[in-house]
């Protein structure tokens, strides 16, 4: 049996519903999602700032997965908050969902557009590109300006998204589109239907990314720039965070 860890970064429980439920949807009968919430962190992550203070909670969920036992880990937001620290702790691969997104979409086609949240996160989403080598594949990133909360809320929220996938296809050009947050895991059927190319969600992406890591026996590496980290002091609030 595989036990899969699935992190919300953010502190919103009913949005790490909303992710467990697509993970355990599209997961392996022979694996077990785990999805868990911070203790600590930002509601949202929808800024620089957000994200930064998303990291301590997310890795002390990467380091209790490690005490039971998980095969592997999906940091389940966009901008993929402390993907290499997570890295360095985790013994299984850990896929964010914007990497294993744009991976996925680019095996769809010449290219891909990514439809976000808010304006403010697209310099994000194209650094990640970049990071990732899939710039040259990215055609366009387009936010439909919905705070990523108000995406539970917010009745219009899924034909905005809706639309703004459209014209991500007929003004970019792309074979697909990938949508920018862990909270439109859940729309990714209908948007599917509705635009007619497929719509990768980074969450059902990385979930069977991770898999197919386990199932070829491959693990993080864990030498030089991914070892454990070098044990320290770590002060005030962290340390609970000393490695031991
Ligand atoms: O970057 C974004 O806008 C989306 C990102 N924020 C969040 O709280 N979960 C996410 O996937």
């Amino acid at each position: 049996d595989v036990l899969l860890t699935v992190i919300n970064p953010n502190t919103t429980e009913s949005m790490t519903a909303t992710i467990g439920k697509a993970a355990a949807a599209v997961a392996s009968p022979g694996t077990t999602v785990r999805a868990v919430t911070p203790a600590m962190g930002p509601a949202s992550i929808e800024s620089h700032y957000d994200e930064a203070l998303s990291v301590p909670g997310m890795l002390a969920e990467i380091a209790a997965g490690e005490r039971a036992g998980s095969d592997g880990y999906v940091i389940a937001c966009f901008g993929d908050p402390g993907l290499d620290a997570a890295r360095e702790l985790a013994r299984g691969p850990v896929v964010g969902i914007a990497e294993a997104a744009m991976r996925t979409a680019s095996y769809l086609g010449r290219g891909f557009s990514v439809v976000t949240t808010l304006g403010r996160t697209i310099g994000r989403a194209q650094d990640l590109a970049e990071h990732y080598g899939a710039a040259r594949a990215c055609r366009g990133i387009r936010a439909c300006e919905i705070p990523v909360l108000e995406l539970e809320t917010d009745p219009a929220a899924r034909d905005r998204i809706t639309e703004e996938c459209r014209r991500a296809v007929a003004e970019d050009g792309s074979d697909a589109v990938v949508l920018g947050c862990a909270g439109m895991a859940d729309l990714c059927a209908h948007i599917s239907a509705a635009v007619g190319v497929p719509v990768v969600d980074g969450v059902a992406a990385a979930v069977r990314t991770v898999e197919s890591l386990v199932a070829l026996g491959l693990r993080t590496g864990d030498r030089g720039e991914f070892a454990t980290p070098p044990a320290k002091a770590y002060t005030g609030m962290l340390s609970e965070f000393q490695i031991r």
